[in-house]
């Protein structure tokens, strides 16, 4: 069985925060690979998102040539608002050999008893909790912990700091900052 970690965003953009819990939760866990699973539409956000080809393009450019990483756009092809729930039994009829590990971050762990179908979804998959500044892992879930340096870097902060014109230099992969700035996201 390949084991796979599936980490599941709107990627609006990718950060450092989101290789930093990949790259650290794939070598605790040993898992073979990461599968970043970018929404078409957040269930639970209500602003509008970039368009999903220019986060999906954002994605490549930040995994780069990473063997380990690759992007699964599974939940692009429904093109509507997706649930976990109905991607993760999608991805087990497709992927009947690979075990998957669905990474969170605390805001999410924190969230997790409003998600849809989560008693059946804690049933098909493991999920795996990692801290993020502000939040605890505190749930009666049954996750596994990693423990990852924390980041208090998260998509809003970047798309505040590129309105202010403020330097995201250190926040995220150079390739993703030039993207940003060629197809001028996030300046308004
Ligand atoms: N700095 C971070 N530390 C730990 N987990 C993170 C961090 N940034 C994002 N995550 C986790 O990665 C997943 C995808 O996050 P998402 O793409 O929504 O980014 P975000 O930074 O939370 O975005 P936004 O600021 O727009 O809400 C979520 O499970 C989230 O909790
Ligand atoms: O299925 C749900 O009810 C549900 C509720 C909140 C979040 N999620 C998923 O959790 C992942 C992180 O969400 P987000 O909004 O931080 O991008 C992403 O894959 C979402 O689809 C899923």
């Amino acid at each position: 069985m390949k084991r796979v970690g599936i980490l599941g965003g709107t990627f609006d953009p990718p950060h450092y925060g989101h290789l930093l819990i990949a790259d650290d939760v794939r070598t605790e866990l040993k898992l073979d690979e990461i599968w970043f699973m970018p929404n078409y539409m957040p269930p639970h956000k209500e602003n509008k998102v970039t368009d999903h080809t220019h986060r999906v393009n954002m994605l490549y450019a930040a995994i780069g040539d990473e063997p380990h990483f690759r992007v699964e756009t599974i939940e692009l092809e429904r093109k509507e608002r997706s649930y976990t729930y109905d991607t993760i039994v999608l991805l087990k009829e497709r992927y009947p050999n690979a075990t998957f590990y669905f990474i969170i971050g605390g805001d999410m762990v924190e969230y997790l008893p409003r998600w849809y179908r989560i008693d059946e979804l804690i049933q098909l998959v493991q999920f795996v909790g990692v801290k993020r500044p502000g939040y605890s892992l505190r749930t009666t879930y049954p996750i596994i912990e990693v423990d990852v340096p924390m980041f208090a870097v998260s998509s809003s902060l970047i798309r505040e700091r590129i309105q202010r014109r403020k330097s995201v230099a250190y926040l995220l992969p150079k390739a993703v900052q030039l993207y940003i700035k060629e197809n001028r996201l996030y300046e308004t």
